[in-house]
């Protein structure tokens, strides 16, 4: 019988911090989907967006924090390492020449982001090197878009089946991993405003933001 394939996730944020919402996701599909690894990978220039107020190397120390002793999650700094923008297309490329051609390899995007993906660098190309699972979230705005669609009509799956019978190519809308209404933004202002984040993060990300003085009051 033949080895089943590796199968590999690259799960991007800018991680501006980190928060429950990221981890519960990457555990849920790790142990879903029978991933071998999840790459979590802070983007150090991220594109589409204006510049984290947090380092790349602090974003990069809490997501440490936060994965400590979880076993198949791994905090990746190979576009922190990067010079330029953050594409995800280089580094999707650079999983693929790392795991070969035959392994599974996921991008994991939340609707939110998957929504705004035609508007992303060389897009279709994205395709050559990776699936797209997109998972749910609340609170994101979905109106119809012919250009993504454009994009991701022809690729649509209807399984997990039909989406790890092949390296790359598809989409897949993953509608199962726990729905929580968290997100970086809204925890970066309740810390400014000198309110608790507690249970939102892992508590050594609340104590590391705590003892560095990030997001505090004059923080955006
Ligand atoms: N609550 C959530 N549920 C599902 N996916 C999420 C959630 N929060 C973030 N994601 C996804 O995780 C990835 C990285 O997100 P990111 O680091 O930008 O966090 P964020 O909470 O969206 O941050 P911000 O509020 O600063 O935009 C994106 O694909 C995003 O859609
Ligand atoms: O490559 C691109 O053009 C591109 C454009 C927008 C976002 N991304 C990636 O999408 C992931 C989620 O982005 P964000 O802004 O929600 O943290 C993260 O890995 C980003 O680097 C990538």
């Amino acid at each position: 019988m033949s080895e089943p394939e590796t199968r590999v996730a690259m799960f991007g944020g800018t991680f501006n911090p980190i928060h429950i919402a990221h981890l519960r996701a990457a555990v849920e599909l790790r142990d879903a989907l029978s991933l071998d690894v999840v790459h979590m990978v802070p983007a150090h220039l991220p594109p589409h967006r204006s510049a984290p107020g947090v380092s790349s190397e602090d974003r990069l120390s809490m997501l440490k924090l936060a994965l400590a002793d979880t076993p198949g999650l791994i905090a990746d700094d190979r576009e922190i390492r990067r010079d330029g923008p953050s594409w995800s297309l280089d580094t999707l490329a650079s999983l693929r020449k790392q795991y070969g051609h035959q392994a599974r390899l996921l991008m994991v995007l939340g609707r939110d982001a998957f929504l705004k993906l035609h508007e992303w660098h060389e897009p279709a190309a994205l395709f050559d090197h990776a699936h797209i699972l997109v998972i749910g979230r609340p609170e994101s705005h979905e109106a119809h878009c012919q250009a993504l669609e454009d994009l991701v009509a022809s690729r649509r799956v209807d399984s997990l089946d039909a989406l790890m019978a092949s390296p790359c190519g598809s989409v897949f809308d993953y509608d199962q991993t726990t729905a929580m209404a968290i997100s970086a933004t809204a925890i970066r202002q309740t810390l400014a405003a000198g309110r608790s984040v507690r249970y939102l993060m892992p508590p050594a990300v609340e104590a590391f933001i705590d003892h560095n003085g990030l997001y505090g009051e004059s923080s955006p």
